[in-house]
């Protein structure tokens, strides 16, 4: 038997990525009785049949599920947000930072177009980020500087990329595997990519086993699902905060001798973070009212 991992899923098809090719399997009678779901990112074992299909022998057990979009061992999410143009956008890279805090995931910041800004305005947005603890990988997909940083990031690993469009993903990830061949430009230009074309999920092979995820539609800010309480625990420097406030069930908002709202008084945490806080705590509760 050999060992693989499903890079796509159509009809009752598993697309397996073996060592050296791509695997089209069947699935074993035994998982369909018990209804078992196998998804993308699923590592299996396979024997193979002919040249190029097999069947699907063993699953192993999964380390993570990622539910939208549904992928199984995903370990980490690069957080893609432009330098400039669109202009960067600290509230929207905190929503995008939340939800993937929430899924549990391993995060990275990208902040590409760095060939848009001076050094002094991208030191000062990097520093804001890696203060709090975040490994921010600067990159330039004109001048190439980073990609190689980002691209050893990767090996090893499935990674997925999330950012507002426009963000440089699709540019990155054909500088980083050309053959992927992604289609880029102008969000006018792709519009209808998708559209009329429905899209599964598929894993992308990169050098060195890495794999990510291509998803148009992955946007991440949905907050809909989320529990309030557990929002502060999506703020890492919240969490370093020593001390606590007076109300165990203190929400950091309009509740005296608050640790936090202390912390922001004194330049603990930082006033835009706060403010990320509060927005996304108001639209939680909106949400709840059923506005
Ligand atoms: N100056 C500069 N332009 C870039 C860089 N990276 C991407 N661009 C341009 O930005 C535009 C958008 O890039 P895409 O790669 O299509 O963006 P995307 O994040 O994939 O967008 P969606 O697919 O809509 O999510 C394109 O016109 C790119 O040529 C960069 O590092 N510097
Ligand atoms: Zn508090």
């Amino acid at each position: 038997m050999k060992d693989g991992i499903i890079i796509k899923k159509y009809n009752s098809y598993y697309y397996v990525q073996g060592e050296t090719s791509v695997i089209e399997c069947k699935l074993r009678g035994r998982f369909k009785k018990n209804r078992y779901s196998l998804c993308v990112g699923d590592k299996v074992q396979y024997t193979l049949l002919g040249d190029e299909t097999g069947i699907i022998e063993n699953i192993f057990p999964r380390q993570s599920v990622l539910l939208r979009p549904l992928i199984a061992n995903v370990q980490q999410v690069i957080i893609t947000f432009a330098a400039k143009n669109p202009d960067f956008n600290s509230s929207l890279l905190d929503r995008f930072l939340v939800l993937a805090e929430y899924s549990e995931l391993d995060i990275i910041i990208c902040l590409t177009k760095i060939d848009l800004l001076n050094r002094a305005e991208i030191e000062t947005l990097v520093q804001e980020y890696q203060k709090i603890g975040y490994t921010v990988i600067k990159v330039s997909n004109v001048s190439h500087e980073g990609v190689e940083k980002l691209t050893s990031l990767l090996n090893n690993k499935i990674s997925v990329f999330a950012g507002p469009s426009g963000a440089g993903k699709s540019t990155l990830l054909n500088r980083i595997n050309p053959k992927l061949n992604l289609k880029t430009g102008m969000v006018s230009d792709k519009i209808g990519r998708g559209k009329h074309t429905t899209r599964f999920s598929e894993l992308l092979s990169l050098p060195e086993h890495g794999f990510v995820v291509d998803t148009p539609g992955f946007s991440l800010t949905e907050f809909n699902d989320l529990d309030e309480r557990a929002i502060s625990e999506c703020f890492p420097e919240f969490n370093k905060v020593e001390g606590s406030c007076k109300f165990n069930s203190c929400l950091h908002l309009h509740e005296p001798q608050c640790k936090i709202k202390n912390a922001v008084d004194h330049a603990a945490i930082s006033e835009n973070r706060y403010q990320s806080y509060v927005e996304i705590m108001d639209e939680i509760k909106k949400t709840k009212r059923g506005f």
